[in-house]
């Protein structure tokens, strides 16, 4: 990769969220940056923010996508930033106009993975007992779980990795086990705490949108910042990625309705692309899915095949499940 001459320019402001897992995925981009531009400086500021705070309010009754990013975002359209690290499954699917999404990196596993307490035999959905409680307070995880094994039991389950496995391992906690992202664990170092990866072929379930794949967030029109981060793009994750987000984008789903995705490159060579997604009532009961295989070579052709299978999985229904649970909410911020 060409090196980049950069020493005359002042330090590149990093932002993202004060958790462990952001702060790891931040220092991710600047040395890699670092690597591309050896003289340039690079700063990195923590944030905490208004979905950090507020550990109690189900995350699926805020309403407003943006808990995750908005007070970043501020900073970074005044120029106190310039690019903010997010998981981009946080980030919602339309963002402000001062902003823009940079191109993905290469995504880490997309998949959701199952971790038992520590002690407990248990190494998979299919051989837990009748009543075991998954923790988990994602609405996509705990629909599709309840679907396809409705002997399992919920418990709501948050914080931030650290905490929630605290708490699972707790001896007295009720929780047998929970479902988080392989990525985020195997990027805080606890992928041996990984029981088994959830994917839909194992018996899993479909993951969130954008889930393993960082977000860079640019002011928009910063042209010599997309410059510099566009040396870590990777062209599979960034049309996979933008086909998952058009299709939230066309359901009107924030990160903690319950859409399922998978995309898979079929053929590289022939850049063909599956996707498949789902959406499933909070009880299970109710579900439509469907894929689409086609070429993506462009960003229109990912954000067109994302429409598409909105479009097919509306037809099919998945508007009155997304009603139903959208009138049980307080209106969107
Ligand atoms: N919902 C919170 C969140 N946002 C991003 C990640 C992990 C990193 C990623 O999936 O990109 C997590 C934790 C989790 O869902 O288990």
């Amino acid at each position: 990769m060409a090196k980049i001459d950069t020493a005359a320019l002042r330090p590149l402001r990093i932002g993202t969220r004060r958790s462990n897992l952001a702060v790891v995925q931040a220092e991710g981009i600047r040395n890699s940056l670092q690597k591309i531009a050896p003289d340039r400086t690079f700063e990195i500021e923590t944030l905490h923010t208004l979905g950090d705070k507020d550990k109690s309010t189900a995350l699926y009754s805020f309403g407003a996508k943006s808990l995750w990013t908005s007070e970043l975002e501020e900073k970074l359209t005044s120029g106190e930033l310039d690019v903010v690290v997010h998981c981009l499954k946080d980030m919602p699917t339309t963002l402000p106009d001062s902003c823009q999404l940079a191109p993905i990196p290469l995504r880490d596993d997309p998949r959701d993975a199952l971790i038992v307490k520590d002690g407990l035999p248990y190494t998979s959905l299919q051989t837990l007992p009748e009543g075991a409680v998954v923790g988990t307070s994602s609405v996509r995880r705990s629909a599709q779980l309840r679907r396809l094994y409705p002997h399992l039991r919920f418990a709501n389950l948050r914080g931030n990795v650290e905490t929630r496995l605290a708490k699972v391992d707790h001896p007295e906690s009720e929780y047998t086990c929970m479902v988080m992202s392989a990525a985020g664990l195997e990027r805080l170092g606890l992928k041996h705490r990984i029981n088994q990866y959830m994917g839909s072929k194992d018996g899993g379930i479909l993951h969130a949108v954008g889930q393993g794949a960082l977000g860079l967030e640019i002011r928009k029109g910063d042209g010599e910042t997309l410059a510099l981060v566009a040396n870590l793009a990777d062209q599979w994750s960034t049309l996979a990625c933008l086909a998952e987000r058009a299709l939230m984008r066309t359901l009107e789903g924030g990160c903690s309705v319950p859409i399922g995705v998978e995309t898979e490159w079929v053929d590289k060579s022939r850049y063909l692309l599956k996707i498949t997604a789902i959406v499933v009532s909070l009880d299970g009961a109710q579900s439509v899915q469907d894929s689409i295989d086609t070429t993506v070579q462009t960003e229109e052709e990912a954000t067109a095949l994302g429409q598409e299978l909105a479009a097919r999985l509306v037809k099919a229904g998945a508007d009155a499940i997304l009603n139903e649970i959208n009138t049980d909410r307080p209106a969107k911020g």
